[in-house]
């Protein structure tokens, strides 16, 4: 793997208690003037950011098994991507694309169409978040097939717009008490292999799904199927094999638009540029945001020109729609990506972590299952019955990891899943630390010592 060097020192290291007084002081002012609805995981206030730590208001580093959910893959502050922001914040950092448009948009799209898994004509579209892309991928498969039903499985998340809520599976926190929602939204059965009934197959979880769209809605009702090819926000599920592959091909032996929802799977996140490719699926529309920009706010649409083109003049776009400046961070990104092989760091690196907590799972009973791929793995973790979900345990594991100074985020419809979502720049030794803090707290709070 390519040597990273890094401008802070990748440490774990505590100065103050969490949190400490400073970042008491910022809880404070932020009480003030920020509604409670907008929660945070860390109490503490970052002052700097590199590699896989952050350094807190008090001074304390702590390592960062979470890139802002997915975000900083090359990192929170990588140099090609600041200088790159320096550079075109310099000379402009706005014109609208829909009113002056400008070569790093047509960079970008360049990109994207050439990365992203699929032959044949295709085009990108640039917005600002992943909820963003999600609702203009749904605009341009209805406006292509005439068709308004949409297809969306168990546990998704796709945004917290009023369209991306209805496709959205959990109710709380990110749909109660916002309703109504969208129409025409169809929820179908997820391939989740640690909860499906035992040895339910990727084409047999498929074939459940398909029969289930057939008799709701219709095959020629559907104007699009949306899927994380690994679900996200619900808890890091990894459909069975077969299973992608067996839901693209209904797609279009039914001329239904296959989206791959692939804002939190992207960009070397699971071992490869896209998680569609370890199956090859080639989707018709994929969703990208988070890891594409180094941390800047940017999202796109990329997909087959005959279903992209078939929108008229002006139907798609918006005012910030890949701002100039999230277009340089991109480019810069997508080249650190790539000089680095993240992908390849990703698949090595997560090889390393997820055989480290299968052998814990073989200590002990309260982790469920470990799962995923690349750097986006995911602990699940049950009661002694080895089913029922144990979000309790979830949060202490959290609590404690914090504690010593690693931060990790839980996520799942349950809420009992730990994941780990670290930059995928972090170095081999602070992982490795980050991840023995990890597997210590579970066996503390598990009562299972080593
Ligand atoms: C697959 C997938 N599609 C779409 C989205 C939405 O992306 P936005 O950039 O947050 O709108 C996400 C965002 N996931 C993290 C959101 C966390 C939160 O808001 O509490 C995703 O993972």
């Amino acid at each position: 793997m390519p040597t990273i060097s890094y401008r802070l020192p990748q440490v774990r290291q505590l100065a103050t208690e969490l949190p400490g007084p400073a970042s008491r002081a910022l809880a404070e002012r932020r009480a003030a003037v920020i509604p409670a609805g907008v929660a945070s995981t860390a109490p503490v206030y970052a002052a700097d950011a590199d590699g896989g730590v952050i350094l807190d208001v008090d001074g304390n580093s702590l390592i960062d098994l979470g890139a802002g959910i997915a975000v900083t893959n090359v990192g929170a502050s990588d140099p090609a991507v600041a200088e790159a922001i320096a550079k075109q914040a310099a000379r402009f950092t706005h014109t609208c694309f829909m009113v002056t448009p400008y070569e790093e948009y047509i960079a970008v799209a360049e990109q994207l169409v050439a990365l992203t898994p699929g032959d044949g004509p295709r085009r990108a579209v640039l917005f600002n978040s992943g909820a963003e892309a999600v609702e203009n991928a749904v605009k341009i498969a209805r406006h292509a097939t005439g068709r308004n039903a949409v297809v969306a499985f168990d546990h998704a998340y796709h945004g917290r717009t009023n369209l991306t809520m209805a496709l959205t599976a959990k109710s709380m926190p990110y749909k109660h008490g916002f309703g109504p929602f969208a129409s025409e939204v169809y929820r179908m059965p997820m391939s989740y292999p640690f909860r499906d009934q035992a040895g339910l197959t990727g084409p047999e979880a498929a074939a459940r799904a398909i029969t289930a769209i057939e008799k709701q809605i219709g095959g020629d009702q559907v104007a699009a199927v949306i899927i994380e090819p690994i679900q996200g926000e619900g808890g890091f599920i990894e459909p069975a094999p077969g299973f992608l592959p067996a839901i693209a091909a209904w797609c279009r032996e039914n001329g239904v638009v296959f989206i791959a929802d692939e804002v939190q799977t992207g960009f070397g996140r699971t071992g490869r540029w896209f998680a569609c490719e370890e199956e090859g699926v080639v989707p018709d529309l994929i969703t990208l945001a988070k890891g594409i920009a180094g941390g800047m706010p940017l999202s796109a649409v990329v997909g087959r020109a005959d279903l992209m083109d078939s929108v008229h003049a002006g139907g798609l776009g918006g005012t910030y729609g890949g701002n100039p400046v999230a277009c340089a961070a991109a480019l810069a990104a997508i080249g650190r990506i790539r000089e680095l092989d993240l992908p390849g760091r990703a698949a090595e690196l997560g090889a390393r972590t997820k055989a480290t907590l299968q052998e814990l799972a073989a200590a002990v009973p309260a982790v469920g299952d470990v799962r995923g791929r690349g750097l986006m793995l995911a602990i699940e973790f049950v009661r002694e019955d080895g089913t029922t979900p144990d979000a309790d345990l979830t949060k202490a594991v959290a609590a404690a990891c914090l504690k010593q100074g690693v931060l990790v985020l839980t996520c799942g419809t349950y809420g009992n899943v730990i994941r780990l979502l670290p930059p995928l720049v972090i170095g081999e030794d602070t992982l490795a630390d980050g991840v023995a803090v990890l597997v210590d707290a579970i066996r503390a709070e598990a009562g299972v010592p080593a």
